[in-house]
């Protein structure tokens, strides 16, 4: 499905991306992780488009994406919708508009003038609202959310495009514990739900053993781990993050709750 081949980004001599190549079968949950400046957010960039990779190809379902150009371009960004850790909402608008605003390429300059929208798309704003939880915010002003709620927020604009992959380039750096965790729960929930691969760059080693199937370990611009939570040990963690003996993964915790509790209500929810 996904085949990420040589992908390169220089900047000047730099190499901020330097030949990353891996590949992707099914609709996982794949974390990428790697200390500040691996090259995470310049990967995801490239993937949706945002920066122009120097040299590779990503293959999507067979067709190159970093090839395409102006309206197949612009295209592919629909269908890998793209979430950041400063959520990016607009901050006066209200929820349910910023949320129609995921579709408002597919819409004429003179619809968008006078904010109509059609029934159907706010009715489906609405659901994806309320399948996140926060349907009743709808009217309020975005900027009058909590960070977690805004996060969601922007989660469900992702989703108004029906996007195939989701990108989320550091979604919970932002958040308190407690919120963190609701967003992580709703991005797997639309991982395993809906068959829609995620690819999240994540700053803490629990989330990602947490919730990832598969984890990619970024250093210097190079892939230095690839496999799954189990095999994220101490010392492989050590070298992706470039530390020493003294490395301490509590370094690296937002310390959600992984308790046992917490865990089996996950999997209660995720079965039923
Ligand atoms: N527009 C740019 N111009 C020049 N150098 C850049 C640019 N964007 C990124 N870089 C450099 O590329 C390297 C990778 O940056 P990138 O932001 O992808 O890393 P990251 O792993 O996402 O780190 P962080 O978690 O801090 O965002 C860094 O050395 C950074 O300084």
């Amino acid at each position: 499905m996904l085949d990420v081949k040589a992908v390169t980004r220089m900047f000047g001599t730099k190499a901020a991306v330097d030949r990353i190549s891996f590949t992707v079968d099914g609709p996982q949950f794949v974390g990428i992780i790697g200390r500040s400046g691996a090259g995470k957010s310049t990967f995801l960039r490239m993937m949706n488009r945002l920066t122009d990779a120097t040299s590779g190809e990503i293959r999507v379902d067979g067709r190159n994406v970093l090839a395409l150009k102006g309206a197949q371009a612009r295209a592919w960004q629909g269908q890998c919708a793209m979430i950041f850790q400063q959520f990016n909402l607009v901050p006066r608008m209200d929820v349910a508009s910023n949320v129609l605003h995921g579709i408002l390429n597919r819409r004429s300059t003179l619809q968008t003038m006078f904010n109509l929208w059609p029934r159907a798309d706010i009715l489906k704003a609405l659901d994806i609202l309320d399948r996140l939880g926060i349907s009743e915010q709808a009217p309020k002003r975005a900027e009058a959310l909590s960070g977690g709620q805004q996060q969601r927020v922007a989660i469900a604009r992702a989703l108004m495009q029906d996007p195939k992959i989701i990108l989320a380039d550091e979604p919970i750096a932002s958040l308190d514990p407690m919120n963190a965790q609701i967003v992580m729960d709703a991005l797997k929930q639309i991982n395993v739900e809906d068959g829609r691969m995620v690819i999240a760059n994540l700053h803490t080693l629990d989330t990602a053993r947490r919730y990832c199937d598969r984890v990619i370990g970024m250093r210097d611009g190079r892939i230095v781990f690839d496999g799954t939570p189990d095999q994220l040990s101490t010392g492989v963690a050590r070298d992706i993050y470039g530390a020493d003996a003294s490395f301490n993964e509590s370094a690296t915790s937002t310390a959600i709750p992984a308790d046992a509790t917490a865990d089996r209500v996950y999997a209660d929810a995720m079965l039923s």
